[in-house]
């Protein structure tokens, strides 16, 4: 007989810590078991017991085309059918860099690794090794992954299970790291002023998803790049959730930045450059990159880096994400963010819609209806409201981030039905918001 899901999970449980491999995953913050996924195709995403949600998740952001995309299927197949990994050199990589190099101007050289959180550990060794420096800023409620030094005030799982950091890192370690409140060019000023010789590099999610959206105020990516290059420190601009997915040249597109004194200095990316499969990369100028190990005194490295089936995976989406994915995808989202909205205004349910391009999530309350700027405005919200909301699209068959502090991803495969399927589900869930209460 067919495993149900919490069969499963409890199986899970017993193999594996809380019985997941990645916390957002578990349903702590908003109850019950989670759904052991056995399949996904287009908007799609279909159980173990059997049953097929509307997926609002797309795999934490890589699945803009969809899931399971015939050609981006044939391409792995046919990789995989010539090797699963060299640990050599091969042609696809090559391509991969150039296709990337091409979309966005700053990135003149880039390395391949294999996730996200690779990605921004290996630019900020590179940003300490090509500073001299030692101290890196970062900004609360932004999320670059799960390495030592990042996990201060970080967003994702740590803003989910309200955790101000990790266990495990020494405090010489974190001390390393300063915390600034997002879209506060002021406090970003006052940190500079006071360590600005020591400080190697601001790290920056392009646009933060990680504590649901909060875009940075018009102006601010540029402002931080001005200051930061007047101390002689380096700007990272995280597009490990933005790149490629807000436009074909990522955040960095859609701000146009064309200037040197606006431009971030290393960049990283991950989940659409690896089209589902485990591809991230860093890049940027050709003078910092070439400090990287065989070039220069920096070290990096990876077995699986550049995988050959992976990367036929990222290449493939990439060249398929034309304008008029681009343009599904904005209007996918616009669709959902008006009829989200609608949905609670005629609960009655006080609310704000957080948007980045065609990221989006909502904030509950009174305290957030005017709009949300840095991570104690997201604190703020009544987020006892999401765990009902969440259920009732569940129940409805609508598979949504299961936490009010992640980003709802849409794909260019979500056709007419889904989006009817995802609206008729709204006014329920709406209606179990406004009826939630705090818990005690
Ligand atoms: C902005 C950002 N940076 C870094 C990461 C880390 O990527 P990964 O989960 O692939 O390690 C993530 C997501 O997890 C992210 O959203
Ligand atoms: N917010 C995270 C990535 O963007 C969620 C993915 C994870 O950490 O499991």
């Amino acid at each position: 007989m067919t495993p149900t899901n919490d069969e499963l999970f409890a199986r899970a449980q017993a193999a594996i810590p809380g019985g997941v491999n990645s916390p957002v995953r578990a349903f702590r913050s908003v109850g019950g078991t989670p759904r052991f996924l056995v399949s996904a195709r287009g908007p799609h995403v279909t159980d173990a017991e059997g049953r097929e949600y509307v997926d609002l998740v797309a795999g934490w952001g890589p699945a803009i085309l969809g899931h399971a995309h015939p050609e981006v299927i044939a391409a792995v197949q046919d990789a995989a059918a010539r090797g699963l990994s060299f640990g050599a050199s091969t042609p696809v990589e090559t391509e991969l860099a150039e296709l990337i190099e091409q979309r966005v101007a700053p990135v003149e050289k880039l390395r391949l690794v294999s996730t996200g959180t690779e990605a921004t550990m290996s630019a900020i060794r590179l940003a300490r090794g090509f500073t001299g420096r030692d101290l890196l800023v970062k900004f609360a409620g932004h999320y670059h992954g799960h390495s030592d030094g990042l996990l201060a005030e970080a967003g994702s799982g740590l803003a989910t299970f309200a955790l101000p950091g990790s266990a495990g890192v020494p405090a010489e370690i974190a001390a390393l790291t300063l915390v600034v409140p997002y879209n506060d060019l002021a406090a970003l000023r006052g940190v500079f002023a006071e360590h600005g010789d020591r400080i190697a590099a601001v790290i920056t999610e392009a646009a933060a998803a990680n504590m649901g959206v909060v875009p940075p105020a018009p102006g601010f990516n540029r402002a931080l790049v001005e200051l930061a290059h007047a101390h002689g420190a380096l700007v990272i601009s995280d597009e490990v959730l933005t790149g490629f997915r807000v436009s074909s040249a990522g955040w960095w597109g859609l701000e146009a930045q064309t200037d040197d004194a606006s431009t971030p200095d290393l960049l990283t990316f991950g989940k659409v450059v690896g089209g589902g499969m485990p591809v991230a990369a860093l890049g940027g100028r050709a003078e910092i990159m070439e400090r990287l190990a065989p070039l220069g005194p920096v070290y990096q490295a990876g077995t699986l880096s550049g995988n050959p089936v992976a990367v036929t995976a990222g290449v493939t989406t990439l060249r398929l994400a034309d304008a008029a994915v681009y343009a599904k995808l904005d209007e996918v989202s616009a669709v959902l963010q008006r009829a989200v909205s609608d949905a609670l205004a005629a609960e009655g349910v006080a609310h704000v819609v957080q948007r980045a391009g065609n990221l989006f999530s909502f904030m509950f309350g009174d305290a957030v209806a005017g709009g949300v700027h840095d991570y104690a405005g997201v604190l703020a919200q009544e987020a006892w409201r999401y765990p009902p909301f969440f259920h009732a699209m569940l129940d409805a068959g609508v598979s949504l981030p299961p936490s009010v502090f992640e980003a709802w991803f849409v794909t260019a495969a979500h056709d007419d039905a889904a989006v009817s399927r995802i609206v008729d589900a709204l006014p329920a869930a709406a209606r179990a918001a406004a009826s939630a209460r705090p818990l005690a």
